[in-house]
Order: C-alpha cells, then sequence, then structure tokens
C-alpha cells in the first residue's frame, strides 16, 4: 500500500461520516445559497508568475508545520501580497485542515478559493462547492480515467475549475487527453513522498501551450519560482515555505510577477 492509498482510505473514513450525516441530495439543495465561482484562470494565465498559497497546518512528509490559530489572518496576508488563489487544506487527518478553514476564508477573503483534498468521489465535489471553493484538485495517480472525466466534468458543470495534478509522464498524458486547462505538477510523489524538483522540467514540454502550468510543492523562495517560470510555470503553489515565513505578505509579494528572463519559454 502506497502512502497515497492510505491516505485516501482515510478520507473515504471520514467522507463516510459526513455523507451519512448530510445525503448528496439535501448537499446538492444547499448550492443554489452559494455564490456563483470565481474564475482564478485569469489571474493565473496572465503572465508574471501568480502564487496560490496554502494554508497548511502538517504533512505526512513534514509533521507540523504551524499551528495557524487564525486561517483567514494568515489568508488575509496572502492576499495583501497579491496571492492569485488561496489554497485551503480540508483534509484533517494527516493535514490538519477542515472544511471550517475553507467556509472561514471563503466568509473574509474575494480570491478564488481552492479546496485542497484527496477528492475522489462526486460527494466530495459538490461539497467543495456548497463550502465555498472555485476550484478543486484532481490528483490523476488517484484516479481511474473514467472517475477523473466523470468529477472533472462535474466540477466544470457547478462552475469550478479544475487544478489536474500530475507527477509523470503517464499522468500528463491522462490529464492532456481529459484536456485538463490546468495543469499541476507535483514535485512531490504522493506514493513515496519523495520531491524532485527536475520533474516540472521533466513534463513542461509534453503539455501544449494553451495550458497553464502550476509548479507545486518544495518551493522554498524566489529562486525556485524563477527557476519554475523559466521552464514556463505561470503559477506556483506553495505551503510550507509560507506558513514558516513570519511575514507571509511580503513572501508572497516577492514570489509573484515575476517573468523569465528572455521571454517565456512556452
Ligand atoms: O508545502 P509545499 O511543499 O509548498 O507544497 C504545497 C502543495 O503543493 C502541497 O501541499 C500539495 C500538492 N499536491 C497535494 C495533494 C494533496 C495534499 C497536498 C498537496
Amino acid at each position: 500500500m502506497t502512502v497515497l492509498d492510505d491516505i485516501v482510505a482515510g478520507v473515504r473514513e471520514d467522507l463516510a461520516r459526513r455523507e451519512s450525516a448530510l445525503p448528496l441530495p439535501e448537499l446538492r439543495a444547499r448550492l443554489s445559497d452559494v455564490a456563483p465561482a470565481l474564475d482564478p484562470l485569469p489571474a493565473l494565465a496572465a503572465p508574471g508568475s501568480s502564487v496560490i498559497a496554502e494554508v497548511k497546518r502538517r504533512s505526512p512528509s513534514k509533521g507540523h508545520l504551524a499551528d495557524i490559530p487564525d486561517p483567514v489572518a494568515l489568508a488575509s496576508a496572502y492576499a495583501a501580497g497579491g496571492a492569485a488563489a488561496i489554497s485551503v487544506l480540508t483534509e484533517e487527518r494527516r493535514f490538519g485542515g477542515s472544511l471550517a478553514d475553507l467556509a472561514a476564508v471563503r466568509a473574509a477573503v474575494d480570491l478564488p478559493l481552492l479546496r485542497k483534498d484527496f477528492t475522489v468521489t462526486d460527494y466530495q465535489v459538490v461539497e467543495a462547492r456548497a463550502w465555498g471553493a472555485d476550484l478543486v484538485l484532481l490528483i490523476v495517480a488517484a484516479l481511474d480515467d473514467d472517475t477523473l472525466r466523470r468529477l472533472h466534468d462535474l466540477a466544470r458543470e457547478l462552475g469550478m475549475r479544475v487544478l489536474v495534478e500530475v507527477h509523470d509522464e503517464a499522468e500528463t498524458e491522462r490529464a492532456i487527453a481529459l484536456g485538463a486547462t490546468l495543469v499541476g505538477v507535483n514535485a512531490r510523489n504522493l506514493k513515496t513522498l519523495a520531491v524532485d524538483a527536475d520533474v516540472f522540467g521533466r513534463l513542461a514540454p509534453l503539455v501544449p501551450t494553451d495550458r497553464v502550468l502550476v509548479a507545486e510543492s518544495g518551493v522554498g523562495g524566489v529562486a525556485d519560482v524563477e527557476r519554475y517560470v523559466a521552464e514556463g510555470a505561470r503559477a506556483v503553489l506553495v505551503g510550507e515555505t509560507l506558513v514558516k515565513d513570519g511575514d507571509p505578505t511580503a513572501a508572497v509579494r516577492a514570489m509573484s510577477g515575476l517573468v523569465a528572463a528572455g521571454g517565456a519559454p512556452r
């Protein structure tokens, strides 16, 4: 069993509890009370690096990262630094997140929000929208093609964008075949938790230039953003570095708006 299998098993258990408390038809009925989803694509696709800044308390690879007693204060600090979108971890067991964090940030911040979780069922997609998300993550490694397509199409029907996450060539082919507009290249292998900063540069040339590439994980500072931008990233998804920084506003600002020397490579 890989780390990913183990995480998804826990996610499914927690999900079963929520679903029996609030069945899908009732959850769906709540969607009519939710404001329409915001579109993160214009900001992410614009020239110059964009930052998707993450609210993340801990992770299976690093353990405790930051307490984050007030996720709204952190998200507001990210917004003040010019973040293009905010990612909120909602997985509880391994990442210390919650849907309550997502709802709290939604109520306070006008930026597009990514629900960051291990989404494997329709219920979680509807749930994301019901709690105010504008964007959902779909991890290709965790889904078969039929489920990937079904969840992708459901998210789009609900007005959300999908960040389709890949880590190798085969997953990248599957994301492209799906028609993914936003492709996230995770430097971390979720089956082993190993980080490889060279994965982005290997996979980026396989992705058509009309797609928006996001470099995810292990971004330690401006130099990493510059490297990813030079390799074709439009955006970076950053958690650990930002939650540990004493001045997250300045940190987001420093990583934003960087352009590739000599023009965009793709
Ligand atoms: O904290 P980091 O190394 O900056 O990583 C952020 C983000 O990329 C990471 O949290 C992530 C990327 N894909 C995921 C899938 C599930 C959970 C978490 C993730």
